[in-house]
């Protein structure tokens, strides 16, 4: 761990800021989101451990992260498909695996969380280091909620990436009335430093994107369930006449519709029948092969 004076991004103080250079990164969850966090902080030079509860998940991580890594050195290394081999291999090299998170995270500067989106088992990780920080990637529970089973509220955030994490540009960085400047400011920084853009958001139920997204997401849905249009006329109205890149329905596949239901209860967040009837089939989305459309 070493500490840094750097200018912090726009939108924030402008003065100098005290920071914890962070090298040595401990990823939790190696599912969709965990395996794009690995890749994008192992390519951008850090030391990275990707914990996981099973070797055979870990070995699908990876490989997820060799199938990304060559659509991004198939653009970046057109004319060069050495270097884009040797590329793949120097971030590949940056990774190693763990099915045991104490002992991953004893050098660690940085932890991220990416496990499943469930309060208690996000609780029941915390046993780390004074030194390091914590963030969470959660998409909808209080980030205060997760750090209150901790004695260190201060070195605790929030770090939400999008998915597809080596594509989508913003990374929302959370900080609790606890959470210590310099903690914030560590995490704005690493977020440059995966060059991305951080914006800061309190923890706030959805945050930006997700409060502004899901209702219209759930909309969609809606819409499809009424039998108003059709799936596929939703998702082409949404892309031509809002410019979305994905339909919200596409999209809801794409995030998953366990994730887009996590948090039914809330009353910020109206759920469905349909959806609960797709979760309860296991009609999870892109990743099960099904969820509003087939894969
Ligand atoms: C009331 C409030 C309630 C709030 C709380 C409720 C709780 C529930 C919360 C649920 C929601 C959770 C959401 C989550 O927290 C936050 C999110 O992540 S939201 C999702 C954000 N993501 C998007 O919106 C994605 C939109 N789509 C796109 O940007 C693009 O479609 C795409 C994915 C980039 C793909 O691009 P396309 O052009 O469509 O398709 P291509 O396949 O041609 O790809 C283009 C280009 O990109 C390269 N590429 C794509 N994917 C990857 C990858 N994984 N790795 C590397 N490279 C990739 C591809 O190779 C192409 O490259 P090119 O050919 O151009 O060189
Ligand atoms: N899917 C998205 O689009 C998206 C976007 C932003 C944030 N998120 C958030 O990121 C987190 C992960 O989502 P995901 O889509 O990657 O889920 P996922 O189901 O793809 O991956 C979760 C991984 O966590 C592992 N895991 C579960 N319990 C664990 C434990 N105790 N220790 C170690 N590993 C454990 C699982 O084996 C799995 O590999 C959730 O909090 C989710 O809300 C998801």
């Amino acid at each position: 761990m070493a500490f840094a004076t750097s200018q912090v991004v726009r939108g924030f103080s402008s003065s100098a800021v005290r920071n914890v250079v962070i090298k040595n990164v401990t990823i939790i969850g190696g599912g969709q989101m965990g395996a794009g966090i690995a890749q994008v902080a192992a390519s951008t030079g850090h030391s990275v451990t990707l914990v996981d509860t099973s070797d055979d998940i870990l070995k699908k991580s990876i490989k997820t992260i060799e199938g990304s890594l060559k659509r991004v050195v198939k653009k970046k290394f057109a004319d060069k498909p050495e270097a884009g081999e040797e590329f793949i291999k120097k971030v590949v090299q940056n990774v190693s695996t763990s099915t045991d998170v104490e002992s991953a995270v004893q050098s660690s500067d940085l932890v991220v969380e990416a496990i499943v989106e469930n309060l208690k088992i996000k609780q029941d990780l915390f046993t780390l280091p004074q030194h390091t920080i914590f963030a969470s990637n959660t998409s909808s529970l209080s980030i205060s909620d997760i750090a209150s089973s901790t004695s260190r509220q201060d070195r605790f955030g929030g770090l939400h990436f999008f998915n597809p994490v080596p594509m989508m540009k913003l990374v929302e960085v959370i900080g609790t009335p606890a959470t210590s400047q310099e903690t914030l400011d560590s995490l704005l920084n690493f977020s440059k430093v995966l060059r991305k853009t951080p914006v800061s958001c309190k923890d706030t139920f959805g945050f930006v994107v997700n409060r502004l997204l899901v209702p219209c997401i759930m909309e969609a849905i809606r819409l499809y369930e009424r039998g108003d249009a059709s799936k596929e006329d939703i998702d082409i109205a949404m892309k031509l006449g809002a410019g979305h890149p994905m339909g919200p329905l596409e999209l809801a596949d794409y995030i998953g519709l366990d994730i887009i239901n996590s948090d039914p209860n809330n009353p910020l967040f109206n759920s469905s029948d349909l959806l609960n009837k797709l979760v309860a089939e296991g009609k999870l989305g892109r990743k099960t092969g099904e969820g509003f459309f087939k894969y």
